[in-house]
This record gives structure tokens, sequence and C-alpha cells, in this order.
């Protein structure tokens, strides 16, 4: 694990933003940090990133106690903050140039960090403009390469794709993509297709508490009961597959069925079972997907 984060408490005067927040992140993996407004998303990564402290809790960083040791730990962290602070007046090779001076990167170094960066995030032809001349998506690209300029392992991306129109989300998602190749990368969001989209791990948190931590895979297909649809070329009978789970017709007439089963794989193969026995020819064997909408409301409720 690159990012472990354990116990984390907070307050705000007399509230509690964080509460035992305790989750871990691991390298090529996007983890989508999801929770409403006022959840305690900012807080968590403003505390990892060493911007504010925390009342206690523990907090690693590629092995280093981030808490202990900001200083010691920034250099491993790239932070896009929610609200995308830019100097608007600067020239955008100049800006990131002046970013990569402050992680210590200078000559040829930062010269060729800065190329790799101005090519990785598309910016060749935005250069030498001002900032503030910028569209949102290109100021959101300048935002992601000062968080990439020092080349850290872990990236906290703070609401990335807030007020981007699709072309630009699809251009900013690819990117983030890429990106999560070779680094530890969470994206913090309260926008759940974002989640479904692009990560791999979720964590859910809601008034300073996390509320589930795991893979998408995993909160999609649920403890509980699973749905299996079967569809064949054949009509199908109900009773063929009584014994595996409770079987109704599917939307689609009498050639699909669907199996509530509390164990899908079991269920899969029984089903496939009595298609090879009574020789049907298969066209389709799938699992319903939780909506994560759907999820989160239920574990928030
Ligand atoms: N500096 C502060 N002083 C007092 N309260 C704060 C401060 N920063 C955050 N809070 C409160 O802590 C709670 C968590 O806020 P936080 O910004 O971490 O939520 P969030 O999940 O990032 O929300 P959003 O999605 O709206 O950005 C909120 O109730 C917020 O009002």
């Amino acid at each position: 694990m690159s990012l472990e984060v354990s116990h984390l408490c907070k307050n705000y005067g007399s509230q509690k933003a964080l509460d035992q927040v305790t989750f871990s992140a691991s390298p090529g993996r996007i983890l989508g940090f999801l929770g409403p407004n006022g959840a305690g998303k900012s807080t968590t990564m403003k505390i990892i990133t060493g911007y504010i402290g925390a009342e206690s809790g523990n907090v690693q960083v590629m092995g280093k106690d981030a808490l202990a040791n900001p200083k010691e730990v920034s250099p491993l962290i790239g932070y896009l903050p929610e609200k995308n602070p830019l100097y608007q007046d600067m020239y955008v090779k100049e800006f990131l140039s002046f970013a990569g001076g402050l992680y210590g990167l200078s000559g040829s170094q930062l010269k060729s960090r800065l190329a790799e960066m101005l090519d990785k995030t598309g910016l060749i032809p935005e250069q030498h403009k001002k900032i503030s001349q910028l569209s949102k998506g290109y100021q959101q690209r300048v935002g992601l390469a000062k968080a990439l300029i020092h080349d850290p392992q872990v990236v906290i991306l703070d609401e990335p794709t807030t007020g981007l129109d699709p072309n630009q989300l699809v251009e900013i998602r690819k990117l983030i993509l890429e990106v999560a190749r070779e680094k530890t990368l969470i994206l913090s969001t309260h926008i759940m297709q974002e989640v479904e989209a692009i990560c791999q791990d979720v964590v859910i948190i809601n008034k300073g508490k996390i509320l589930a931590a795991d893979s998408l895979q995993n909160l999609q297909s649920g403890n509980q009961q699973s749905t299996l649809f079967l569809e064949t070329e054949e009509e199908l009978q109900l009773d063929w597959f009584s014994t595996i789970g409770k079987v109704t017709f599917g939307r689609k007439g009498p050639n699909e069925i669907q199996i509530q089963v509390s164990d899908p794989n079991a269920g899969r193969k029984a089903i496939l079972g009595v298609v090879s026995d009574r020789n049907l020819n298969l066209v389709n064997l799938s699992q319903s997907k939780k909506n994560l909408e759907e999820l989160f409301r239920e574990i928030t409720r």
C-alpha cells in the first residue's frame, strides 16, 4: 500500500469533521473518494497533503509518517486542490517552471520534466499563453501538470472534473487514467458516474465517517443476493432452474430468465450445467450490477 490512512479524527471547533477515517490506496489503481457536500472529503485530502493537521490518527505515505514529517512527505504527493489555485497572470510554461522550482528542480532536470509534462497534458500549443486566457479544461490541465511536475508517487485530485463541458471531461478523464497507470491515484468527487467510469476502488464517506471501503466490483455485486440473467435461443422453463434460486422470466420473454442467488459463481456454474444437460444454445449469461448511486443511497440512508 502506498497510502494508509487510519483512525483519522479532525474537529473544527465543536464539529467532528472526521471520525476514525480509515482506508488505503495502492499503485496502479484509482480510488474514488466519494461523499455528499460537507462529508469530509477535502478535509481528508488536506490532512494527507499536510495543509492542515489532525486531532489524532495516522497517515502513512510510501511508508513515511505524513503527520509527523509533512515536509519529508510533501514531495511524494501531487495535489490538485478543489479550486485549482493558479497564478492567472503567469504564462503556462513560466508557472510550471516556477512550480518545479518549488520542489528543487532546476537546469536540465527541470527542462526535461517541463517538456514531459507539457506533452503529457496536451499543453504544448498553449504553453506561451497566460493562464487567464485558457479555457477551464486547459486550466485543469495546468493544475494536473503542476501536481505531477515533481513526479510524485501518490496523486490526489479533489473534484478535478467539476464544471467541465462533456468534451473536456472525457479528455481530463483520459489523462487521469494515463497518470494512474504508474501512480497511486485518489480522486475525490461527488459524481458517482465518474467513479463508475474510471475507479477500481471506492471509499464512501458521509458526515466524517467511512461507510464503505472496497473494490467497485465487490461493492456493486454486494454481499447479499445477486441477480443472474440467462438468455438462450430456445424457450426456457422456470422449473429447470428452481433448485438454483428464485427464478422468474426476464423482460425479453420466455427465452430469458432471471435467477436470484446468494453465490453468483456457484449460480453461474449450476445454470451452465442446465444449459449443457438440455443442449440449449446460450445467447447471454450475465450478472446485474448495482448502480453506485443506488448503493450510495442504500448505505447513507
Ligand atoms: N476551515 C473550516 N472551519 C470550519 N468548518 C470547516 C472548515 N473546513 C471544512 N469545514 C466543515 O467540515 C465539514 C467537511 O467539509 P469538507 O470541505 O471536508 O467536505 P467535502 O466533503 O469536501 O465537501 P464538498 O463536496 O462540498 O467540497 C463541513 O461541514 C464543513 O463545513
